[in-house]
């Protein structure tokens, strides 16, 4: 009994430190839901922040990942600090509220501004299109033609992953839920991406910095990845194919009728559910109806 206890103590401290960290900043307007999404994560995942504090920075554990989430303000002075957090970050998740159409305007100068950042352009982007429950919210495609993102992401070489979610609804049913598929993926993209280091985030006061592309150096070594498919990421071309909409070139229906998810890549497309389990190489520049 002592050794299982003993063998089970050695397991979990291994596992502890061979987790990777990743940063991902949640940012979007106020009022679309970024703090509920995160409680609503800290209800599917297990966390190592305490619940009842009241931070900025949540802690969560997803597959061989420790995520440092950070829960930005939306307001005029909260996105003020949001390009303090760029460069750090690994990967970011906007939150827009998709039934909210009089603010979609403010939604894209916001996103243009920040997909045309050089601290971001080229890390993944997680679209929470939240708030789904409601009557008037927009669907995927008709948010990715209002925002113009397929001439966004490509200018930015930006893979993007387009998530349609409430927050506040179906919370029950553990792992499946689509804003866990949707962080799975950006692990996923993360995890192939040339990025950053990952030391804590620092809070300067200079918004307007140059921008920090990634380094695949730091990323891989961090996060243990080896040293021919170092190489491999760096010898990649960054050229992005031109996109192209899955549905248009089968000639089919163009506008699903259902709420699904979609994604931006560079290279090859995705498939349904690739991501949900396997967290290795996703070369990302078609984008489909998942
Ligand atoms: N109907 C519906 N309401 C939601 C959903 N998600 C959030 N809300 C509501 O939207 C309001 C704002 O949610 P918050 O999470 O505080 O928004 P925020 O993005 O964190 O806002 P700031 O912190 O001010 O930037 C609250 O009243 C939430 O209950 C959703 O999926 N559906
Ligand atoms: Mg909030």
């Amino acid at each position: 009994m002592f050794r299982l206890l003993t063998s089970c103590c050695s397991w979990l401290k291994t596992t502890e430190e061979t987790r990777r960290n990743v940063t991902i900043p949640i940012i979007g307007l106020n009022n679309s839901g970024k703090t509920v999404l995160v409680e609503a994560f800290q209800k599917l995942l297990p966390s190592k922040t305490d619940h009842c504090m009241k931070s900025e920075l949540t802690t969560l554990l997803l597959d061989e990942y420790e995520l440092s989430i950070y829960d930005l303000n939306g307001d005029l002075k909260g996105r003020e600090a949001w390009p303090n957090y760029y460069a750090q970050a690994h990967g970011l998740v906007f939150v827009l509220d998709s039934s909210d159409i009089r603010r979609m305007q403010e939604v894209k100068i916001i996103l243009t501004h920040l997909l045309s950042d050089k601290r971001v352009a080229g890390k993944p982007i997680l679209l929470l299109a939240n708030k789904q429950d409601k009557k008037k919210a927009l669907m995927p495609c008709d948010i990715i033609d209002y925002l113009l993102l397929k001439k966004l992401v490509k200018e930015n070489k930006c893979p993007c992953r387009v998530e349609p979610c409430s927050a506040i609804r179906n919370l029950e049913r553990r792992n499946h839920q689509p804003i866990v598929e949707g962080l799975r993926w950006l692990l996923a993209v993360i995890n192939t991406c040339q990025l950053p280091p990952t030391s804590s985030i620092s809070i300067s006061k200079n918004n307007t910095g140059s921008g920090e592309r990634c380094s695949s150096h730091s990323l891989s070594t961090r996060t243990g990845m080896s040293k021919e498919k170092r190489q491999h990421l760096e010898q990649r071309p960054t050229e992005a194919k031109p996109l192209k909409s899955i549905l248009q070139k089968e000639g089919t229906r163009l506008r699903p009728k259902k709420n699904m998810s979609v994604t931006f890549a560079l290279d090859e497309p995705m498939k349904e559910g690739e991501c949900s389990r396997r967290t290795r190489v996703q070369n990302t520049t078609k984008f489909h109806y998942n």
